[in-house]
Protein backbone atom coordinates (compact mmCIF):
# COMPACT_ATOMS: atom_id res chain seq x y z
CA UNK A 1 0.00 0.00 0.00
CA UNK A 2 0.94 2.93 -0.45
CA UNK A 3 1.94 5.86 2.23
CA UNK A 4 -0.47 6.60 3.28
CA UNK A 5 -2.03 9.97 6.67
CA UNK A 6 -4.79 8.63 8.50
CA UNK A 7 -6.48 10.96 10.79
CA UNK A 8 -8.13 10.78 13.22
CA UNK A 9 -10.98 13.59 14.36
CA UNK A 10 -12.31 12.87 17.65
CA UNK A 11 -9.65 10.59 19.78
CA UNK A 12 -12.24 9.16 22.14
CA UNK A 13 -12.72 5.59 23.16
CA UNK A 14 -12.97 4.27 19.55
CA UNK A 15 -10.59 6.98 18.18
CA UNK A 16 -8.03 5.75 20.33
CA UNK A 17 -9.35 1.96 20.16
CA UNK A 18 -8.65 2.34 16.17
CA UNK A 19 -5.58 4.09 16.47
CA UNK A 20 -3.86 1.26 19.17
CA UNK A 21 -5.14 -1.20 16.57
CA UNK A 22 -3.54 0.51 13.57
CA UNK A 23 -0.26 0.82 15.64
CA UNK A 24 -0.02 -2.92 16.81
CA UNK A 25 -1.20 -4.14 13.43
CA UNK A 26 1.87 -2.47 12.22
CA UNK A 27 0.16 0.17 9.99
CA UNK A 28 1.85 2.60 11.34
CA UNK A 29 5.31 1.62 9.95
CA UNK A 30 5.14 3.13 6.84
CA UNK A 31 1.69 5.55 7.31
CA UNK A 32 1.47 8.10 9.47
CA UNK A 33 -1.56 9.22 11.59
CA UNK A 34 -3.04 12.60 12.96
CA UNK A 35 -4.64 12.39 16.02
CA UNK A 36 -6.55 14.97 16.97
CA UNK A 37 -9.15 16.07 20.29
CA UNK A 38 -10.38 19.46 22.06
CA UNK A 39 -8.51 19.01 25.10
CA UNK A 40 -5.21 17.14 23.28
CA UNK A 41 -3.64 16.59 27.22
CA UNK A 42 -6.54 13.74 27.53
CA UNK A 43 -4.81 12.19 24.85
CA UNK A 44 -2.88 9.84 26.77
CA UNK A 45 -0.15 6.82 26.58
CA UNK A 46 0.20 7.79 22.81
CA UNK A 47 4.39 7.53 21.69
CA UNK A 48 4.63 6.25 18.40
CA UNK A 49 6.78 8.17 15.99
CA UNK A 50 4.53 8.53 12.98
CA UNK A 51 2.03 10.02 15.42
CA UNK A 52 0.91 13.50 15.35
CA UNK A 53 -1.45 15.00 18.36
CA UNK A 54 -3.93 18.06 17.42
CA UNK A 55 -6.35 19.82 18.35
CA UNK A 56 -6.41 21.77 14.78
CA UNK A 57 -8.85 19.36 12.76
CA UNK A 58 -8.57 21.78 9.40
CA UNK A 59 -4.75 21.39 9.60
CA UNK A 60 -5.49 17.12 10.26
CA UNK A 61 -7.49 17.48 6.99
CA UNK A 62 -4.95 19.26 5.00
CA UNK A 63 -2.23 16.53 6.00
CA UNK A 64 -4.29 13.11 5.99
CA UNK A 65 -5.12 11.25 2.82
CA UNK A 66 -8.09 9.35 4.58
CA UNK A 67 -9.94 11.05 7.18
CA UNK A 68 -11.64 9.29 10.39
CA UNK A 69 -14.57 10.78 12.03
CA UNK A 70 -14.75 9.50 15.56
CA UNK A 71 -16.49 12.30 17.19
CA UNK A 72 -20.40 11.70 18.59
CA UNK A 73 -23.11 12.17 16.64
CA UNK A 74 -23.95 15.80 17.52
CA UNK A 75 -20.47 16.52 17.25
CA UNK A 76 -19.78 15.84 13.59
CA UNK A 77 -21.74 18.71 11.96
CA UNK A 78 -19.75 21.31 13.81
CA UNK A 79 -16.73 19.36 12.52
CA UNK A 80 -17.44 18.90 9.27
CA UNK A 81 -18.20 22.90 9.38
CA UNK A 82 -14.77 23.25 10.38
CA UNK A 83 -12.92 21.02 8.01
CA UNK A 84 -14.89 21.05 4.64
CA UNK A 85 -12.37 24.03 3.28
CA UNK A 86 -9.57 21.78 3.31
CA UNK A 87 -11.49 18.62 1.72
CA UNK A 88 -10.61 17.76 -1.88
CA UNK A 89 -12.65 15.31 -3.85
CA UNK A 90 -9.70 13.88 -5.73
CA UNK A 91 -7.36 13.41 -2.55
CA UNK A 92 -9.46 12.21 0.72
CA UNK A 93 -11.40 9.16 1.63
CA UNK A 94 -13.91 9.56 4.66
CA UNK A 95 -14.72 7.34 6.72
CA UNK A 96 -17.39 7.77 9.49
CA UNK A 97 -17.45 5.75 12.29
CA UNK A 98 -20.27 7.28 13.79
CA UNK A 99 -23.82 5.83 14.45
CA UNK A 100 -26.80 6.92 12.66
CA UNK A 101 -25.50 8.72 10.33
CA UNK A 102 -25.83 7.80 6.94
CA UNK A 103 -23.27 8.38 4.16
CA UNK A 104 -25.93 10.37 2.44
CA UNK A 105 -26.10 12.85 5.01
CA UNK A 106 -22.49 13.35 5.50
CA UNK A 107 -22.69 14.14 1.81
CA UNK A 108 -25.17 16.92 2.27
CA UNK A 109 -22.67 18.05 4.91
CA UNK A 110 -20.03 18.36 2.67
CA UNK A 111 -21.78 19.74 0.04
CA UNK A 112 -20.03 17.67 -3.01
CA UNK A 113 -19.60 14.00 -4.20
CA UNK A 114 -16.45 12.14 -2.29
CA UNK A 115 -16.12 8.78 -1.59
CA UNK A 116 -17.75 8.04 1.76
CA UNK A 117 -17.06 4.99 4.22
CA UNK A 118 -19.37 3.81 6.53
CA UNK A 119 -17.47 1.17 9.04
CA UNK A 120 -18.70 0.53 12.12
CA UNK A 121 -15.93 -1.47 14.24
CA UNK A 122 -15.70 -1.94 18.01
CA UNK A 123 -13.42 -1.26 20.77
CA UNK A 124 -11.75 -4.52 20.50
CA UNK A 125 -10.04 -2.88 17.48
CA UNK A 126 -7.31 -1.76 19.80
CA UNK A 127 -6.20 -5.44 20.61
CA UNK A 128 -6.58 -6.67 16.58
CA UNK A 129 -9.82 -8.06 16.78
CA UNK A 130 -12.50 -5.97 15.82
CA UNK A 131 -15.43 -6.89 13.09
CA UNK A 132 -15.68 -4.03 11.59
CA UNK A 133 -18.87 -3.68 9.17
CA UNK A 134 -18.50 -1.69 6.08
CA UNK A 135 -20.21 0.17 3.82
CA UNK A 136 -20.57 3.23 1.01
CA UNK A 137 -21.54 5.94 -1.38
CA UNK A 138 -21.42 5.28 -4.64
CA UNK A 139 -18.17 7.00 -4.99
CA UNK A 140 -16.43 4.98 -2.26
CA UNK A 141 -16.67 1.97 -3.93
CA UNK A 142 -13.42 2.47 -5.92
CA UNK A 143 -11.85 2.56 -1.97
CA UNK A 144 -13.46 0.15 -0.58
CA UNK A 145 -10.59 -2.27 -1.32
CA UNK A 146 -7.67 -0.11 0.17
CA UNK A 147 -10.15 0.61 3.44
CA UNK A 148 -10.84 -3.01 3.68
CA UNK A 149 -7.02 -3.66 3.45
CA UNK A 150 -6.74 -1.17 6.23
CA UNK A 151 -9.32 -2.55 8.90
CA UNK A 152 -8.29 -6.11 8.12
CA UNK A 153 -5.21 -5.55 9.99
CA UNK A 154 -7.00 -4.76 12.63
CA UNK A 155 -9.39 -8.16 12.76
CA UNK A 156 -11.93 -9.03 10.57
CA UNK A 157 -13.84 -7.20 7.90
CA UNK A 158 -17.81 -7.71 6.16
CA UNK A 159 -18.90 -5.39 3.35
CA UNK A 160 -22.35 -4.81 3.70
CA UNK A 161 -25.41 -3.24 2.51
CA UNK A 162 -25.73 0.74 4.50
CA UNK A 163 -29.40 -0.34 5.16
CA UNK A 164 -27.86 -3.23 7.80
CA UNK A 165 -25.54 -0.52 9.43
CA UNK A 166 -27.51 -0.10 12.07
CA UNK A 167 -28.22 -3.44 12.86
CA UNK A 168 -24.26 -3.80 12.57
CA UNK A 169 -24.16 -1.09 15.28
CA UNK A 170 -25.53 -2.98 17.74
CA UNK A 171 -24.68 -6.64 17.31
CA UNK A 172 -21.01 -5.87 16.88
CA UNK A 173 -20.18 -2.28 18.38
CA UNK A 174 -22.72 -2.28 21.12
CA UNK A 175 -21.85 -6.05 21.24
CA UNK A 176 -18.81 -5.62 23.27
CA UNK A 177 -20.44 -4.05 26.11
CA UNK A 178 -23.17 -7.51 26.14
CA UNK A 179 -20.75 -9.97 26.09
CA UNK A 180 -18.67 -7.76 29.06
CA UNK A 181 -21.68 -7.87 30.82
CA UNK A 182 -21.78 -11.97 30.55
CA UNK A 183 -18.15 -12.55 31.19
CA UNK A 184 -18.82 -10.36 34.75
CA UNK A 185 -22.10 -12.20 35.40
CA UNK A 186 -20.18 -15.25 34.77
CA UNK A 187 -17.40 -14.24 36.92
CA UNK A 188 -19.68 -13.63 39.42
CA UNK A 189 -21.06 -16.49 39.82
CA UNK A 190 -17.64 -18.31 40.18
CA UNK A 191 -17.15 -16.40 42.76
CA UNK A 192 -20.41 -17.34 44.45
CA UNK A 193 -19.23 -20.96 43.95
CA UNK A 194 -15.85 -20.62 45.92
CA UNK A 195 -13.24 -18.94 43.42
CA UNK A 196 -11.40 -15.57 44.42
CA UNK A 197 -12.58 -12.79 41.28
CA UNK A 198 -8.74 -13.19 39.60
CA UNK A 199 -9.77 -16.76 38.92
CA UNK A 200 -12.72 -16.79 38.41
CA UNK A 201 -12.55 -13.98 35.34
CA UNK A 202 -9.86 -15.75 33.86
CA UNK A 203 -11.71 -19.14 33.78
CA UNK A 204 -14.82 -16.71 32.69
CA UNK A 205 -12.34 -15.35 29.83
CA UNK A 206 -11.33 -18.80 28.71
CA UNK A 207 -14.39 -20.31 28.41
CA UNK A 208 -15.65 -17.35 26.15
CA UNK A 209 -12.80 -17.74 23.92
CA UNK A 210 -13.36 -21.22 23.66
CA UNK A 211 -16.92 -21.31 22.95
CA UNK A 212 -15.86 -18.89 20.40
CA UNK A 213 -13.19 -20.23 18.69
CA UNK A 214 -15.20 -23.61 18.88
CA UNK A 215 -17.16 -21.41 16.27
CA UNK A 216 -14.84 -19.74 14.37
CA UNK A 217 -12.72 -22.32 13.59
CA UNK A 218 -15.90 -24.96 12.00
CA UNK A 219 -19.14 -24.68 10.18
CA UNK A 220 -20.80 -26.09 13.52
CA UNK A 221 -23.89 -24.29 15.11
CA UNK A 222 -24.22 -22.98 18.61
CA UNK A 223 -26.72 -25.90 19.51
CA UNK A 224 -24.76 -28.99 17.89
CA UNK A 225 -21.51 -27.75 20.52
CA UNK A 226 -24.56 -27.31 23.32
CA UNK A 227 -25.78 -30.70 22.58
CA UNK A 228 -22.15 -32.17 23.02
CA UNK A 229 -21.76 -30.78 26.77
CA UNK A 230 -25.42 -31.11 27.71
CA UNK A 231 -24.89 -34.71 29.59
CA UNK A 232 -28.29 -36.38 30.29
CA UNK A 233 -29.85 -35.57 33.23
CA UNK A 234 -26.63 -33.68 33.86
CA UNK A 235 -25.76 -30.28 35.41
CA UNK A 236 -25.41 -28.16 32.19
CA UNK A 237 -28.87 -29.28 31.12
CA UNK A 238 -29.87 -28.18 34.39
CA UNK A 239 -28.68 -24.80 34.18
CA UNK A 240 -28.99 -23.54 31.49
CA UNK A 241 -32.51 -24.47 31.48
CA UNK A 242 -33.00 -22.23 34.49
CA UNK A 243 -31.19 -19.52 32.71
CA UNK A 244 -34.23 -20.02 30.00
CA UNK A 245 -37.10 -20.01 32.00
CA UNK A 246 -35.54 -16.54 33.55
CA UNK A 247 -35.49 -15.69 30.03
CA UNK A 248 -31.62 -15.39 29.04
CA UNK A 249 -32.35 -15.86 24.97
CA UNK A 250 -35.39 -13.59 25.26
CA UNK A 251 -33.85 -11.02 27.57
CA UNK A 252 -30.37 -10.99 24.87
CA UNK A 253 -32.84 -10.56 22.21
CA UNK A 254 -35.04 -7.90 23.52
CA UNK A 255 -31.76 -6.10 24.65
CA UNK A 256 -30.69 -6.30 21.26
CA UNK A 257 -34.00 -4.46 19.66
CA UNK A 258 -34.13 -1.93 22.16
CA UNK A 259 -30.02 -0.74 21.26
CA UNK A 260 -31.43 -0.94 17.73
CA UNK A 261 -34.79 1.19 18.74
CA UNK A 262 -32.70 3.75 20.49
CA UNK A 263 -30.44 4.07 17.35
CA UNK A 264 -33.91 5.44 15.49
CA UNK A 265 -34.56 8.26 18.40
CA UNK A 266 -31.14 9.19 17.97
CA UNK A 267 -31.73 9.69 14.02
CA UNK A 268 -34.69 12.22 15.13
CA UNK A 269 -33.18 13.66 18.26
N1 LIG B 1 -17.33 3.58 21.76
C1 LIG B 1 -17.62 2.60 20.95
O1 LIG B 1 -17.47 1.40 21.26
C2 LIG B 1 -18.18 2.89 19.59
C3 LIG B 1 -18.51 4.15 19.19
N2 LIG B 1 -19.00 4.40 17.93
C4 LIG B 1 -19.27 5.75 17.50
O2 LIG B 1 -18.00 6.43 17.49
C5 LIG B 1 -18.17 7.78 17.85
C6 LIG B 1 -17.26 8.11 19.00
O3 LIG B 1 -17.65 7.37 20.14
P1 LIG B 1 -16.75 7.37 21.44
O4 LIG B 1 -15.34 7.23 21.06
O5 LIG B 1 -17.35 6.38 22.33
O6 LIG B 1 -17.03 8.85 21.98
P2 LIG B 1 -16.03 9.77 22.81
O7 LIG B 1 -16.83 10.87 23.38
O8 LIG B 1 -15.20 8.93 23.72
O9 LIG B 1 -15.04 10.34 21.69
C7 LIG B 1 -15.32 11.47 20.92
C8 LIG B 1 -14.10 12.38 21.03
O10 LIG B 1 -14.25 13.44 20.13
C9 LIG B 1 -13.67 14.58 20.75
N3 LIG B 1 -14.20 15.77 20.09
C10 LIG B 1 -15.42 16.35 20.23
N4 LIG B 1 -15.53 17.44 19.45
C11 LIG B 1 -14.34 17.54 18.80
C12 LIG B 1 -13.81 18.46 17.87
N5 LIG B 1 -14.53 19.52 17.45
N6 LIG B 1 -12.57 18.27 17.42
C13 LIG B 1 -11.81 17.21 17.84
N7 LIG B 1 -12.25 16.31 18.74
C14 LIG B 1 -13.50 16.48 19.21
C15 LIG B 1 -14.10 14.48 22.19
O11 LIG B 1 -13.26 15.26 23.03
C16 LIG B 1 -13.96 12.98 22.44
O12 LIG B 1 -12.66 12.69 22.92
C17 LIG B 1 -19.64 7.98 18.16
O13 LIG B 1 -20.25 8.56 17.05
C18 LIG B 1 -20.15 6.58 18.41
O14 LIG B 1 -21.49 6.45 18.01
C19 LIG B 1 -19.15 3.38 17.03
C20 LIG B 1 -18.84 2.11 17.37
C21 LIG B 1 -18.35 1.75 18.67
O1 LIG C 1 -23.58 3.33 22.58
C1 LIG C 1 -23.41 3.95 21.54
O2 LIG C 1 -24.27 4.76 21.14
C2 LIG C 1 -22.16 3.72 20.70
C3 LIG C 1 -22.49 3.10 19.38
C4 LIG C 1 -22.14 1.66 19.51
C5 LIG C 1 -21.27 1.62 20.67
N1 LIG C 1 -21.28 2.76 21.29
Amino acid sequence: MQKQSIAILGAGNLGLAIYKGLETGGLLENNQAILTRRDTNAIKNVSHPATTITSDNRKAVEDADIIIFAVQPKQLKDVIDEVKPAIHQDKHTLISVITAVSTEEIEEMIGFDLPIIRAMPNTAIAVGQSMTCIACNKAGKSKLDAVQTIFNCVGKTMVIEENLMQAATVVCASGIAFWMRFIRATTQGGVQLGFDAEDAQKIAVQACLGAASLLNNSESHPEQEIDKVTTPQGCTIAGLNEMEHNGLSSALIKGLVTSYDRINKMKKS
